[in-house]
């Protein structure tokens, strides 16, 4: 199902301050995507999300999922459409009193199973997250994994839409980070189901996402396919967090030197495998050596950057830099050093 916002804005007061968290954005998320919100802390993610299922109502603006205005609806309707619409948090908020199985039922008791469907169904859903093992432990002895499988389970119990995902990666190691998306892209993959994930992390960005908006300061400052973004970062805060990916150290004495001259290069697509630098050595009367370098898989497709320290005549050099800007998928970029 798709995600429309119009004009949506969000301003809290506070203490007698207008905090506006999130100034007028239109987004359109598709049917069957999972969607990446990225941004720092306090750039509004969260408030952006909570409009989604109206957790939080907008100050202006409307929210469509589906056909379905959720600005327009009455309280009844929007509570029934809301089971409709799944969320998972970075704190899972399990109720730890109860049993994994608990947990599930607790939330299909809203719905409209008998006693043998409901038993069906949270069998089917354990299975689907993998911990069919586990029905009658309690939060308290699952690990932090387990207890974010048991959330999704929760989560899908009533056949959802849309399932929208606050930092729920957040609280894992690495790890468990990777299996908790992989869960999330196959549940995509299987039902169908529209995926919109908030994150600091853009190591969750690369795994999960088909396309990103990144947050800052209450605004979505840039919005792409997840290729782009990490191969063309526009704005500066997309650069940064691409960076930080990358995260290449130039030794000092490099960084210092008048003799040296450093070229990055980005390999995009089927050209960061490639092997463009021994057409390099091979032309030009050049020093060059490699000083850092990687190739990033990001849904598939390879996007290499190199990081070279070339010493020799000026005018070869520039004259290396002007046969590099003819190679068809190979650009130069100072923004991942
Ligand atoms: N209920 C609230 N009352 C007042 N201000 C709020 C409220 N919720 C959020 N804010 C403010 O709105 C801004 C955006 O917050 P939001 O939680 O959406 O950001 P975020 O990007 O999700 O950050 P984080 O990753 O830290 O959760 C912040 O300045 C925050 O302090």
């Amino acid at each position: 199902m798709s995600i429309k916002l119009e004009n949506v804005s969000k301003t809290y007061l506070h203490k007698g301050n207008r905090i506006e968290a999130l100034k007028p954005v239109d987004l359109t998320i598709q049917s069957g995507e999972i969607f990446g919100l990225i941004g720092f802390s306090g750039a509004g993610k969260s408030t952006l999300l909570r409009m989604m299922n109206l957790l939080e109502f907008p100050t202006t603006g409307s929210v469509a999922v589906g056909d379905v205005v959720l600005t327009d609806l009455d309280k009844k309707s929007l509570r029934i459409k809301r089971q409709k619409i799944g969320m998972i948090f970075q704190q899972f908020n399990l109720i730890e009193s109860k049993t994994v199985y608990e947990n599930i039922e607790f939330v299909l008791k809203a719905g409209k199973f008998d006693k043998k469907q409901m038993k069906s169904r949270i069998n089917e859903l354990l299975e689907l997250v993998g911990l069919s093992d586990k029905h009658d432990q309690r939060p308290g002895n699952l690990s932090g994994g387990q207890k974010q499988r048991v959330g999704i389970a929760r989560a899908l119990a009533n056949d959802p839409e849309v399932l929208l995902c606050d930092e729920a990666t957040s609280a894992l190691d690495p790890e468990t980070t990777k299996n908790i998306l992989k869960l999330l892209k196959d549940i995509n993959k299987k039902l169908g189901i529209t995926i919109v994930l908030i994150t600091h992390e853009m190591e969750v960005i690369k795994d999960a996402a088909d396309r990103v908006g990144v947050m800052s300061a209450g605004e979505i400052v840039e919005i792409n396919d997840v290729y782009s973004i990490f191969s063309h970062p526009k704005h500066t805060v997309t650069q940064g967090f691409v960076q930080d990916i990358y995260d290449f150290i130039v030794p000092k004495h490099i960084q210092e030197s008048d003799a040296h001259r450093l070229v990055t290069l980005k390999f995009l697509n089927d050209n960061a495998e490639e092997n463009h630098l021994n057409q390099l050595y091979r032309e030009f009367k050049l020093d060059i050596s490699i000083l850092n370098g990687r190739i990033e898989y990001i849904k598939d497709e390879p996007l290499g950057i190199i990081m070279l320290s070339v010493s020799g005549e000026e005018t070869e050099i520039n004259r290396m830099l002007t046969y590099i800007d003819d190679i068809a998928g190979v650009e130069r970029a100072d923004i991942y050093g």
